[in-house]
């Protein structure tokens, strides 16, 4: 007897992926992967896997296509990514981003139109440009002038947080960690610029785990979502950079959370 037209049969490999991610089964992910379907895959509606498992709100199985490969940047005909896709993302109303810089940052928060979105800057030429861009006006942004370090007492707590002090020591960051418990709202999630040693994987890899053991001791777990960047890197990004301080193919985009309410 012939097989009914929607049996597992008829489909291919990444479709039956497609399937498996949509439905969040996590076991059937790593086999069909591991039997070699390609995960950067479109189907017919322009949906890859990762789109699939993150409009089901299945975490776990975008991880899975995430370690296996699978774009994380890919837009569906609608141009949303995978990240947009994802279904009841968790309510985050209270924002603190430490170090403005170019605002590259704190734009993406006001996409999210939070309720609040605190802004630490310490460099007054810095604080100067974001006043004359308008930083200053939004109803939903409080900007905090100087150095966290001094300007910490002014703070409440928050649902996400986002540290990228760059060029400030490794000992600074600690430090700030070390804040986390009173800063960081339950189910909260911290995450910060992941450029240590961005310029060697081996050591880049140590301080990744080097850090994600001090936040343990502070009951925090870090996972790291690897990001393939190499592409959105070409040469003309560094054009007037005088280091480049970023040369790997991944960026691991620490996730961390208090231990008790991680995966
Ligand atoms: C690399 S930039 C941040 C880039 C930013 N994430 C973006 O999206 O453009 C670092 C910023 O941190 C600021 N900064 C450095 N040390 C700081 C401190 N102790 N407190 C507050 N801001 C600081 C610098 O002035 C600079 O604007």
């Amino acid at each position: 007897m012939a097989a009914p037209p929607d049996s597992k049969s008829d489909k291919s490999p990444e479709e039956l992926l497609c399937a498996a991610a949509e439905a969040g089964n996590d076991d059937a992910i790593a086999e069909i992967i591991s039997s070699g379907a390609d995960p950067t895959y479109f189907d017919a509606s322009g949906m890859t896997p990762l789109m699939r498992a993150a409009s089901g709100g299945h975490a776990a199985a975008a991880r899975l296509l995430l370690d296996a490969g699978a774009p994380w940047n890919a837009l569906s005909p609608e141009g949303l990514s995978a990240g947009d896709l994802t279904s009841d993302p968790a309510t985050y109303d209270l924002l603190l981003n430490v170090g403005f810089g170019m605002g590259l940052v704190d734009q993406a928060i006001q996409r999210y139109e939070p309720e609040e979105h605190t802004i630490i800057e310490a460099h007054p030429e810095v604080y100067a440009r974001m006043l004359k861009l308008g930083w200053g006006e939004k109803k939903n942004v409080r900007i905090l002038f100087g150095r966290w370090q001094d300007v910490i007492p002014q703070l409440g707590s928050y649902d996400v947080i986002f540290f990228d002090t760059y060029g400030e020591y490794y000992e600074d960051m600690r430090e700030f960690h070390e804040h986390l418990p009173k800063l960081l709202n339950p189910g909260g999630v911290y995450s910060y610029f992941n450029g240590l040693c961005g310029d060697n994987a081996f050591f880049h890899v140590v301080y990744c785990q080097l850090v994600a053991m001090e936040l343990a001791s502070l009951g925090y777990s870090t996972q790291f979502v690897p990001l393939p960047v190499r592409d959105c890197l070409k040469a003309e990004v560094w054009e007037g950079v005088k280091q480049k301080y970023w040369q790997l193919d991944t960026y691991h985009l620490p996730v961390c959370q208090a231990e008790s309410e991680s995966e």
